[in-house]
């Protein structure tokens, strides 16, 4: 089961939990309900043949797929990039990382705009709705490889915060005061 946890607002190193003190753990189910960040567990080892995750991607209209790798070795500018994925912003699209090796963290502002830190581990699909502010970073081990996934041609335009004029943003708030990210049973 995927852990995730409010963040302290302790900011030295980034790759550390940053738990609270005392730890405050939420659930899949509760993540949902104050981002909308979805989370699916697939098992890799019969990823190719269950047809789970097929089915995920044609409901969904995943139509592009790419495989990035986080690691000094494999990742041009590195350093950059690292730093670019840990400063906070958002897309007019959804995120869609799932885990095949490795692990990090994704950070999310929950619909009080604190820090949930996401710990993902293979197996782990996770989607990020569009307009939420968000980032990313490696843990102590440093390596993490994933699959992008994209509806249509992929746009990977980080916008900063503040970006609270953007429609995609305007719609998402709206989404988080409609209550529209609740499980249905
Ligand atoms: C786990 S994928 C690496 C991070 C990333 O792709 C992103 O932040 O957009
Ligand atoms: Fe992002």
């Amino acid at each position: 089961m995927v852990r995730a946890w409010y963040m302290n607002n302790d900011s030295s190193d980034q790759r550390e939990e940053h738990y609270k003190n005392p730890p405050h753990f939420i659930s899949v189910d509760e993540l949902y309900s104050v981002s909308g960040v979805e989370y699916i567990k697939l098992n890799l080892d019969t990823l190719d043949t269950d047809g789970i995750l097929e089915k995920i991607k044609t409901e969904r209209g995943y139509t592009y797929e790419d495989e990035l790798v986080c690691s000094k070795d494999c990742l041009p500018n590195y350093e950059e990039k690292l730093k670019v994925f840990y400063k906070e912003h958002l897309h007019t699209d959804e995120e869609i990382r799932l885990v095949v090796e490795g692990s990090g963290y994704f950070d999310v502002r929950d619909k009080n705009d604190q820090w949930i830190r996401v710990e993902v581990v293979p197996g782990d699909l996770l989607i990020l709705p569009s307009g939420i502010y968000h980032r990313f970073t490696l843990d102590k081990k440093n390596y993490i490889k994933a699959r992008r996934f994209f509806i249509g041609e992929p746009v990977w335009t980080a916008h900063s915060r503040p970006s609270d004029d953007m429609e995609c943003r305007k719609k998402y708030l709206k989404s988080l005061q409609q209550s529209c990210f609740v499980k249905v049973q």
